[in-house]
């Protein structure tokens, strides 16, 4: 088999994408299969870290949400992120893969706090490291969470794994017209105002020149062949040539 291009990723899973076809919360056999994804690239040698978004337990709470602080409901949505860490962190041991969970946020009861220097050593060691918390920070997302974390451990990629296939004229859930781009310069994305990722995140990735991939973790084996290099998604880094 082919060698995977990279040596260190940032993967960011999409909350949503764990709950598979329910309305919110995270569906078991749906982590267990992204595990196992996860899982045959690790197994190739590849250092892998993981950023994991809130919104399928954040968006089950939009009401109760409603009318807060902003900071306080931010806070809630961090929480949410360590929950669904701590589940793909079980689906990945049961696989026999070693784990660790660093929270952005001081619950030492439950996970590490995150120490960049740490995060570092356990990748090398072969653990999947797990970021929870986001950045730690209300206002922020977990796709900066995921350019951040991405910039601070050196990781060659940042693969965004999410619902959609990739990055399109429009979105592609509410225009199902909209066209998918192969590629894409970090200011296309964000002069056309694509929201695939926010603005702050794609900012941080091109003010580091941190490629990214976006695709869709639906698709069996997409992981794979992303990390080999094959067609796959949408790849957005610096201006084209
Ligand atoms: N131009 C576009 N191309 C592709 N997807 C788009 C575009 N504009 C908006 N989207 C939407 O962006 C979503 C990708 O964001 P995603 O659901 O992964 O959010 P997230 O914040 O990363 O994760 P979470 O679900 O945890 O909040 C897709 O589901 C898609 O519907
Ligand atoms: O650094 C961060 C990361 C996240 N949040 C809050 O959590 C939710 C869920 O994250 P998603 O990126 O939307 O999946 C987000 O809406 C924020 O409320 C945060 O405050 N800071």
């Amino acid at each position: 088999m082919a060698a995977p291009l990279y040596s260190r990723i940032l993967l960011k899973l999409s909350g949503e994408a764990l709950m598979g076809d329910g309305q919110y919360g995270v569906d078991r056999e749906v982590v267990q299969r992204i595990a196992r994804e996860i899982k045959d690239v690790s197994d190739t040698g590849v250092q892998i870290a993981i950023v994991i978004g809130g919104g399928n337990i954040f968006r089950g709470m939009a009401k109760a949400a409603e009318g807060m602080d902003r900071a306080t409901a931010d806070y809630m949505g961090m929480l949410a992120t360590v929950m669904n860490a701590l589940a793909v962190q079980d689906a990945l041991e049961h696989l026999g893969l070693p784990t660790r969970v660093l929270s952005a946020l001081h619950i030492e009861q439950v996970a590490e706090p995150y120490i960049r220097r740490r995060a570092i050593r356990h990748l090398e060691k072969g653990r999947v490291v797990i970021f929870g918390a986001g950045t730690g920070n209300p206002f922020f997302t977990t796709d900066t969470a995921a350019s951040l974390r991405a910039v601070e451990i050196n990781a060659e990629l940042v693969l965004k794994g999410t619902k959609v296939d990739g990055v399109y004229t429009d979105d592609p859930v509410s225009h199902p017209e909209a066209m998918r781009y192969r590629e894409l310069s970090y200011s296309q994305v964000l002069e056309q105002n694509l929201q695939v990722m926010d603005a702050t995140a794609i900012t941080l990735c091109r003010d580091n020149d941190m490629p990214i991939i976006v695709f869709s973790i639906n698709k069996s084996g997409a992981l794979m062949r992303v990390m080999l290099g094959e067609e796959e998604g949408t790849s957005v880094r610096r201006e084209i040539a």
